[in-house]
C-alpha cells in the first residue's frame, strides 16, 4: 500500500500566504515591494481562477503532513521555478523571475526578486497582484526593466527607477529597448511601421466573430451573418497550438518589411534609417556606435518575393536535388549607423544568428548552422570582411547563447543531459573549456559589464531551481537563494543514477534510473520507462515533476535519450530521419533490457509512458511487445497521415519522412501504430487536451475506440481548456489531476493499489 493512502482527512491547508511587507528602500531597492522568500512568496490576492468549479478544491483536502516524506500531489504547488537571471551592470545585484502556483486560484504567478551578489535575503521588487517577468537592467543603471501587462499603460515593458527614490513601476518612452553602443547614447531596433491607412468602408460582416467572417477571396458567404458563428477557413495556417484558431486575412496581402530605427536615450523621437523592400533582422550596433550589423535575405530580395517563393515551394512534391541541397537564405550585412547602402559581410551558406561585435569592434561573431542536419558552431569574422572561422572545430556538441566578454567568448551548451558554461578557444584550435559544469542543468548565464560576475539558475535531479553566482571564469560559485527551502525540507526528492549503454550500431546512449521513494536494498520495485517527445528534445539532469511523481509512488523511473534526441550533436539528432520507431525504439528497449535484469527491479511489473512523439512511441510499443503491464499515452500520435492533416506543424514530417503523405504514403503508413492496433493487449490510459493543435484529439479517439472494440482495458481522459502543453504550462488543477491519474494507473496495474487511491 502507498504510505499516504491511510492518512486521516484533516481540515484543509491553504497554500501558506503570510502577508508581505510593502516597503520603500531609499538606496538598496528603490520602489521595491519587499518580501522574504519562503515567507509568503507564493501569495497574492486577486487573479481570477479558471473555470473548473467554484470554491477552492483545497477546502476538501487534508493538511500536507510535515516531512521528510514522499512527494504528495499538492507539493507540486509549492515548488518555485527561477528563470531569466540578470546581473546589474556593476555586478552588485542580480534580478530573477520567480514563478509559483497559487493553488487556491488555480493559476501561476511570477514576480521579480533581487538579491545582492555578495549574498543576503532576496527581496521582492514587483507587486504580488500583477504578473512580472524577464528582468533586465539599463546600461546606465537608471532602470530595472521587466515584462508586465498593467492597467493604464501601453505595450508590455515596465520599469522600476533606480537612480532616485520612486514608487510604482512606470513606463518610459525615452528609453527604447534595443542594441546600444558602449556609451549607451542611443538604441537601434527594428520597426515595421504602421499599416497604410485605408478609406473606411462598411463591413457587412463586422458584427461577426473574427473566425466566422469570410476571409479574403473566399467563395462562400454566410446566408445570414447573424446566424453563423462557426469558423471559415481559407488559409493553410489557421490554428496554432497555445494560440488557438487564427482568423484569415480579410484584405489583399501586403508587406511591411522591418526597417532599422534608432532613438537617442532620453529622447522620445525615433528615426527610421532604412527604407527597403526587404526586412532587416536582429540589428546590433558596434561598440563605437558607428556601424550596425544585421541579417537579411542573402540576395536582398523583397519580402514579397521571398514569401511567394516559400509558399510556392511548400506546395511542390519532395525533390531530392532541390530539398537536400545546401541553402543560403540569409547573410550578415553592415550599414552605417546613420543609414546608407549595406555591405555584405560574408557570403556564408546556412543560417546565421546572435550577431555579436567584439569589445574592440574589429570582429563579429555569430552562431552559424551550415545546414539543417549539421552542427551549429560559433564563427568569427573580421568586421572588414573575410572568411568566418569556426571556434569550436569538430566539437560533438552545439553552442547555446554566447557572450563576447573582455576576456573572450563564453557560452552555454547542452552536453547530453547536462549543461555547462564554457570558454571558446579563440584560435579555434582546441576544444572549449568547461567553466561551470557538473551533473546539473544551468540556464540563463548573465554577466556584469566587466565580465567578472556570472549568474545563472541551476537545477539537478533532486534539486528544484535556485540562483547561483560565480566569478566570470566560473570559480567561487555560491548559491544565492533558497526559495524551495520549505518544500525541500518536507519532501525527499528522488535521485537518479546515470547510465550509458551501447545500442544498435554501437551507438552510445545516455539514460538515468531514478530510485523509488523509500527504496530498500533487497526488495523489488516496479519500473516505468518515460519517453520524451520532439523527437528532437531530451531529458536531463534537472528536477522534473513527472519523474518525482512516479518515484514517490514507489516505482523506479527509467528515462533515456535515444537517437534522435537533441544535445548530442546534429548527426545524432537527425540519425532517425525516415526511420522513426526503428533504431530509437531499440535504444529504448535496450535500456529496459539492461534495467529489468537488476535484482531490485520487478521485470513482471513494468510500464511505459510518454507524450507527443513519446506518445507515438508508447502506442508503437504497445503494438510490438507485451512486456509492459500498463501504458499511458499522452498527447499521442497514432496515425501520421491524420497527424499531418490536423496538426499545426506539417514541416516536421515533411522533412523527416522525405515529403508529404502522398509523396511517401508507404512510410507514413508503415510507421503509424494504428495499422497494427489489432496486436495491442496492454491496458492503456490515454490523456489528451481538447485544444491541442499540435497533436489533435483524433489520434487519441481512434486509439481509444480500437482498444475498446477489442476488449483491451482503456481509459481516455480529455482535459478541457488545455493545449499540447498541459503537462508543462496547463491549468494547475488539471496538471496536478493528470499527475494523479498517472500514479493511479500505474499504481493499479503495477502495484495492486485500489482504483482511485491517490496521495493528494
Ligand atoms: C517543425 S515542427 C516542430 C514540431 C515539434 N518539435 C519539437 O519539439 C513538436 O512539437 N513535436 C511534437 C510532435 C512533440 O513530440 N513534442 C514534444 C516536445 O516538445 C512534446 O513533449 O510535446
Amino acid at each position: 500500500m502507498h504510505p499516504f493512502l491511510d492518512l486521516p482527512m484533516h481540515v484543509s491547508a491553504q497554500w501558506r500566504r503570510a502577508p508581505y511587507a510593502l516597503a520603500l528602500l531609499a538606496c538598496a531597492a528603490p520602489a521595491a515591494l519587499i518580501a522574504q522568500p519562503g515567507r509568503g512568496g507564493g501569495g497574492g490576492a486577486g487573479g481570477a481562477g479558471a473555470a473548473a468549479g467554484g470554491a477552492s478544491p483545497s477546502n476538501a483536502l487534508p493538511a500536507l503532513p510535515k516531512g521528510p516524506r514522499a512527494m504528495m500531489l499538492r507539493d507540486w504547488y509549492r515548488v518555485a521555478n527561477l528563470s531569466n537571471p540578470a546581473v546589474s551592470p556593476d555586478g552588485k545585484r542580480i534580478a530573477v523571475t520567480v514563478t509559483r502556483a497559487v493553488e487556491a486560484d488555480n493559476r501561476r504567478h511570477s514576480e521579480i526578486w533581487v538579491v545582492n551578489a555578495a549574498g543576503g535575503e532576496p527581496q521582492r521588487w514587483t507587486s504580488p497582484s500583477t504578473e512580472s517577468s524577464n528582468p533586465r537592467w539599463s546600461a546606465d543603471g537608471k532602470y530595472l526593466f521587466f515584462t508586465s501587462q498593467r492597467a493604464g499603460g501601453t505595450g508590455n515593458t515596465w520599469a522600476i527607477r533606480l537612480d532616485q527614490p520612486s514608487g510604482e513601476a512606470i513606463q518610459v518612452g525615452d528609453y527604447p529597448n534595443g542594441s546600444m553602443p558602449s556609451d549607451g547614447s542611443f538604441a537601434v531596433f527594428t520597426d515595421a511601421g504602421r499599416p497604410a491607412p485605408t478609406a473606411p468602408s462598411p463591413d457587412p460582416f463586422g458584427q461577426m466573430q473574427p473566425m466566422a467572417r469570410p476571409p479574403f477571396e473566399a467563395i462562400t458567404r454566410p446566408s445570414v451573418s447573424a446566424r453563423f458563428d462557426g469558423r471559415h477557413v481559407v488559409d493553410m495556417s489557421y490554428k496554432v497550438n497555445g494560440v488557438g484558431f487564427v482568423p484569415g486575412r480579410r484584405v489583399a496581402r501586403t508587406w511591411r518589411p522591418t526597417q532599422i530605427a534608432r532613438q537617442p536615450i532620453g529622447d522620445t523621437t525615433k528615426k527610421v534609417i532604412t527604407s527597403t523592400a526587404y526586412s532587416h533582422r536582429g540589428p546590433v550596433v558596434s561598440p563605437d556606435g558607428k556601424w550596425i550589423a544585421f541579417t537579411a535575405d542573402s540576395r536582398l530580395r523583397p519580402d514579397s518575393v521571398v514569401d511567394r517563393e516559400r509558399d510556392s515551394l511548400a506546395t511542390l512534391p519532395y525533390n531530392k536535388v532541390r530539398d537536400e541541397a545546401e541553402r543560403n537564405d540569409a547573410d550578415i550585412y553592415i550599414i552605417d549607423a546613420n543609414g546608407g547602402t549595406p555591405r555584405k559581410l560574408t557570403d556564408w551558406m546556412g543560417a546565421e544568428s546572435q550577431i555579436t561585435w567584439s569589445p574592440d569592434g574589429k570582429q563579429i561573431a555569430f552562431i552559424g548552422r551550415p545546414g539543417r542536419t549539421k552542427n551549429s558552431n560559433i564563427y568569427v569574422v573580421d568586421a572588414a570582411g573575410g572568411t568566418p572561422r569556426a571556434l569550436l572545430g569538430n566539437w560533438q556538441y552545439e553552442p547555446g547563447n554566447f557572450d563576447w566578454l573582455p576576456g573572450g567568448i563564453q557560452f552555454t551548451a547542452e552536453i547530453g543531459g547536462r549543461s555547462a558554461v564554457l570558454r571558446a578557444d579563440m584560435s579555434g584550435k582546441s576544444l572549449p573549456t568547461e567553466l561551470v559544469s557538473g551533473r546539473r542543468q544551468l540556464r540563463g548565464a548573465s554577466y556584469d559589464e566587466s565580465g567578472k560576475t556570472l549568474a545563472y539558475v541551476a537545477t539537478s535531479m533532486n534539486k528544484p531551481t535556485e540562483l547561483f553566482v560565480a566569478s566570470g571564469d566560473g570559480t567561487g560559485e555560491r548559491q544565492l537563494t533558497n526559495f524551495n527551502k520549505d518544500v525541500n525540507a518536507d519532501v525527499v526528492w528522488s535521485d537518479a543514477e546515470r547510465i550509458t549503454y551501447k545500442s544498435v550500431g554501437n551507438l552510445e546512449i545516455e539514460g538515468w534510473l531514478m530510485k523509488p521513494y523509500g527504496y530498500e536494498a533487497g526488495k523489488k520495485y516496479p519500473m516505468v520507462i518515460y519517453i520524451h517527445g520532439g523527437p528532437h528534445s531530451s531529458y536531463g539532469e534537472g528536477w522534473f515533476d513527472e519523474f518525482q511523481n512516479l518515484a514517490a509512488q514507489g516505482m523506479f523511473v527509467l528515462f533515456t535519450n535515444p537517437r534522435g534526441s537533441s544535445g548530442y550533436g546534429a548527426p545524432f539528432t537527425y540519425s532517425t530521419r525516415g526511420r522513426w520507431g526503428m533504431e530509437d525504439y531499440q535504444d529504448l528497449m535496450k535500456a529496459v533490457d539492461i534495467v529489468s535484469v537488476r535484482a531490485d527491479v520487478d521485470s513482471t511489473k513494468m510500464g511505459a509512458t510518454g507524450g507527443s512523439y513519446g506518445g507515438f512511441m508508447t502506442t508503437w510499443m504497445a503494438t510490438k511487445t507485451t512486456r509492459f503491464k500498463a501504458i499511458e499515452t499522452d498527447r499521442t500520435i497514432t496515425d501520421w497521415t491524420y497527424w499531418y492533416g490536423s496538426s499545426d506543424a506539417q514541416g516536421l514530417t515533411e522533412f523527416e519522412f522525405y515529403g508529404k503523405p502522398w509523396d511517401n504514403q508507404k512510410l507514413y503508413d508503415e510507421l503509424s501504430p494504428i495499422r497494427y492496433v489489432n496486436k495491442v493487449k496492454t491496458p492503456m490510459l490515454i490523456v489528451q487536451s481538447e485544444e491541442d493543435h499540435r497533436t489533435p484529439m483524433g489520434s487519441a479517439e481512434i486509439w481509444f475506440m480500437s482498444l475498446k472494440k477489442q476488449g483491451v482495458p482503456v481509459e481516455l481522459i480529455r482535459y478541457p481548456r488545455s493545449n499540447h502543453d498541459l503537462s508543462r504550462t496547463g491549468e494547475p488543477w488539471l496538471l496536478v489531476d493528470r499527475l494523479g491519474r498517472l500514479r493511479q494507473w500505474f499504481g493499479y496495474w503495477l502495484q495492486g493499489v485500489q482504483p482511485g487511491a491517490v496521495a493528494n
